[in-house]
């Protein structure tokens, strides 16, 4: 199929999720990670969010609205999917710096957690550059088997989903469609 127009999405894909219940699932997770940066341990300091482009361009938007402590916004990229459903080795285009990491307290956002590729190396990437501590988020997790074998899993997690390629809330098809505020899957 060529691009998609967005009168085809609504006839021919699947409404798997929808925009009020991610906008109700982002109000909860930040309601969870605010209280877990209330602590004292994170008095007067700024926690380091590290956007994974992206993916996570939309929810990192959407969640910094809610959150009630400092951020310090910055970005990494790291992408194995392309514009394809299945993915590949990933490939490093901006990896965080030591400056940016070292003794900092750091949380990775991200759309999905799907085989857990993507985040796990994220996580170890900024592990070794040692920040004060590391917390992981994404907007969904695909629920299967094929997670990684040592276990790793986000710390947050707004949503469980099915298991099938879908897009919309910073999630692509074919490159397009990040922009849709509610996620779709393609009919089976
Ligand atoms: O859990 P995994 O199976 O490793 O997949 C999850 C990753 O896949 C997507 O990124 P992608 O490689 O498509 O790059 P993109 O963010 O630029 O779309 C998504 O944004 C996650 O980062
Ligand atoms: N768009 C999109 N990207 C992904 N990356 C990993 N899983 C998925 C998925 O289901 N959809």
């Amino acid at each position: 199929m060529s691009l998609m127009t967005f009168d085809d999405i609504q006839q021919s894909t699947d409404l798997i999720i929808s925009e009020s219940q991610i906008d109700q699932a982002i109000e909860e997770l930040a309601q969870q990670i605010n209280q877990f940066y209330a602590g004292e341990r994170f008095a007067n300091k700024s926690v380091t969010a590290f956007c994974v482009m992206n993916g996570g361009l939309y929810f990192t938007g959407q969640l910094m609205r809610h959150l009630k402590f400092p951020i310090t916004l910055k970005y990494l990229h790291a992408s194995r999917y392309g514009d394809s459903t299945r993915g590949a080795e990933l490939n490093w285009i901006v990896r965080p710096s030591q400056e940016e990491v070292f003794g900092k307290d750091i949380i990775l956002i991200d759309d999905i957690f799907d085989e857990g590729l993507t985040l796990e190396a994220i996580y170890k990437e900024c592990e070794a550059l040692k920040p004060n501590s590391i917390n992981s988020v994404v907007l969904v997790d695909k629920q299967h088997h094929r997670k990684p074998q040592s276990g790793f899993q986000p710390n947050f997690v707004g949503l469980e989903v099915v298991d099938r390629y879908i897009f919309g809330c910073g999630m692509d098809y074919k490159g397009a469609w990040r922009n849709l505020p509610a996620i779709y899957a393609l009919k089976e």
